[in-house]
């Protein structure tokens, strides 16, 4: 039994000849303990995929299994790090993490909380700030704030919606890392959505690429057999890496002008020429 399983799931939004199928028969299945990336264009269909898995939305059709059960709103197992922060603006960093940790703990004391809270916070460098107010924060800190808030709760499943895009390269690096090495040392199961192929190669098993919306679905894996831990300078140095690397753009790239030519075909203008402009506009 796969840890999580998507079959034949369809996502349509609007309805009559507003309907839109946003997903088309999403097969997805994922093992207790990997890391599995999905690369996508932007408005494909990514953050409607981890609203169903998360339980937020339900699929038209098909069926999200979490060990076998199916998906019925969200729970503290599957861990969400978004990609708009929504803090809460009145709380100050602390709080806003401290209020996640105490519903995902309700049974541990104040003291303990706090030194979860404070761990956290301190992992994504945010001491300092820890009694600023979210609109005191840059867009950054906030993002490092959901992040600290998410991983906090230690879910066994940790599910990314492009988490790291507002970070600068250095910070965005340091989370990459924290987000592994919890990955890693409790075992626990990661999806990230990413549109950087790097990062996916980087943090990844498995990249699956999702292929661009309307009627948006899954392409086949690549597998990344680079051993672990990576090593992000190395790694533009190993052949498995180009490899890799290479093909999955090329993928993308195919799909993308696949969609161009496709757009262009649909949308042929008329040929249309002004008739009485001459003398107009002397
Ligand atoms: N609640 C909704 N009602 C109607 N249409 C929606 C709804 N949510 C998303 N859509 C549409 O579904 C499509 C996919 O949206 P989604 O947010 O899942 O894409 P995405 O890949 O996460 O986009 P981005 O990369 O820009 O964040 C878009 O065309 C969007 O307009």
């Amino acid at each position: 039994m796969a840890y999580l399983e998507l079959n034949n799931i369809y996502k349509t939004y609007g309805q009559g000849e507003h309907e839109t199928e946003v997903l088309s028969n999403i097969n997805l299945s994922i093992e207790e303990g990997e890391f599995v990336a999905i690369v996508g264009f932007t408005g494909s269909g990514k953050t409607t995929l981890v609203n169903l898995i998360n339980g937020l939305i339900e699929p038209t059709k098909g069926e999200v299994l979490f060990k076998g059960q199916p998906v019925q709103g969200t729970s503290h197992e599957r861990g969400v790090i978004f990609q708009n922060y929504s803090l809460l603006p009145w709380l100050t960093v602390g709080q806003n993490v401290y209020m996640a940790v105490k519903e995902a703990f309700p049974k541990k004391s104040k003291k303990e909380l706090n030194e979860i809270v404070a761990n956290y916070v301190e992992m994504v460098s945010l001491t300092p700030a820890i009694n600023k107010r979210p609109n005191e924060l840059s867009g950054g800190m906030r993002q490092r704030v959901a992040v600290a808030r998410a991983l906090a709760m230690k879910p066994e499943m940790i599910i990314m919606d492009e988490p790291l895009g507002a970070l600068d390269a250095l910070t965005r690096g340091n989370l990459q890392d924290e987000i592994l090495n919890i990955w890693g040392k409790d075992k626990r199961t990661a999806l990230l959505i990413t549109n950087d192929v790097d990062e996916g190669i980087y943090m990844a098993d498995r990249i699956i690429p999702l292929r661009p919306g309307p009627n948006a679905t899954l392409g086949p894996e690549f597998k990344i057999d680079i051993e672990r831990p990576r090593d992000k300078t190395e790694l533009n140095d190993n052949a498995n890496f180009k490899e890799t690397r290479n093909a999955i753009i090329e993928y993308l790239m195919d799909i993308g002008n696949e969609r161009k030519s496709e757009a262009q075909e649909a949308f042929v203008l008329p040929e249309l020429e002004p008739k009485s402009f001459v003398g107009r506009f002397k």
